[in-house]
């Protein structure tokens, strides 16, 4: 993808997450990469600008590493998380971290999005995952980085597969989400935060944490990425 295009697809998709309202203030940001060059490029939202007066002109460009190469805004606070996510999971090509109400509740709560339903089936191939609590060690060493690394170490040692579950919970944090491009991201993010409601409910009701029969959420997750689709557990 050509950096002008991304860069446009990154300023739409930061205006989205706060359009559908997973974003409030400057809560939330987004990021593309381009791995089509010698060198992988992010593109990712300035720090603290509204949503509603950026231009592709402010959003900065840094390698995989963080390192600027284009911009004179300050990154997102958040990048060191967004590289970190590109580096260990090659699949993707757009991250998301948002604030959104529900999903950020059972981020606080440090509680797995538990597997209820199709709605969740359709997109989230199991329980949307919580980190554990970063310790004191690593927010003290470098939060944002090892935010990062939790969600690494969370996907690697559960086993599981960022493509069949396109978003974490990081514990006492907020969301992250993920996706192919940065617009496929803001659709993750939205689908979590829609599911999360609908588990907040669903549990408040009295839903079974055991949840959604296997071969339920295994058919419904195939009917919709197809029978060649990764799921579940690698
Ligand atoms: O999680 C946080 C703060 O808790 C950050 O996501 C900010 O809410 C957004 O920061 P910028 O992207 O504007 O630097």
């Amino acid at each position: 993808m050509l950096l002008p295009t991304l860069r446009e697809e990154v300023l739409k998709a930061n205006q989205e997450i706060a359009r559908r309202g997973l974003a409030p203030h400057t809560f939330g940001n987004v990021s593309g990469i381009d791995r089509s060059g010698q060198e992988p490029l992010v593109v990712i939202k300035p720090s603290g600008v509204d949503y509603a007066t950026m231009k592709p002109e402010d959003l900065v460009i840094t390698d995989l590493d963080g390192r600027i190469k284009e911009g004179s805004l300050r990154p997102s606070s958040d990048l060191d998380t967004h590289t970190l996510l590109y580096r260990e999971f090659p699949q993707i090509g757009g991250v998301v971290h948002t604030h959104s109400e529900f999903a950020t509740a059972w981020a606080q709560a440090c509680r797995p999005i538990p597997f209820l339903g199709t709605t969740h089936a359709d997109y989230f191939h199991g329980p949307v995952p919580v980190t554990d609590p970063l310790t004191e060690a690593e927010v003290n060493e470098a939060y944002v980085r090892n935010t990062g690394a939790v969600i690494a170490r969370r996907f690697k040692e559960g086993g599981l597969d960022p493509v069949a579950l396109p978003g974490v919970l990081v514990a006492g944090h907020a969301p992250f989400a993920w996706g192919k491009s940065p617009m496929e991201a803001v659709e993750h993010a939205d689908v979590l935060e829609y599911i999360a409601r609908l588990a907040f409910r669903s549990v408040l009701l009295g839903a079974a944490e055991a949840g959604l029969p296997a071969y339920v959420g295994q058919h419904h997750y195939l009917r919709k990425h197809g029978p060649k689709a990764t799921y579940g557990q690698k």
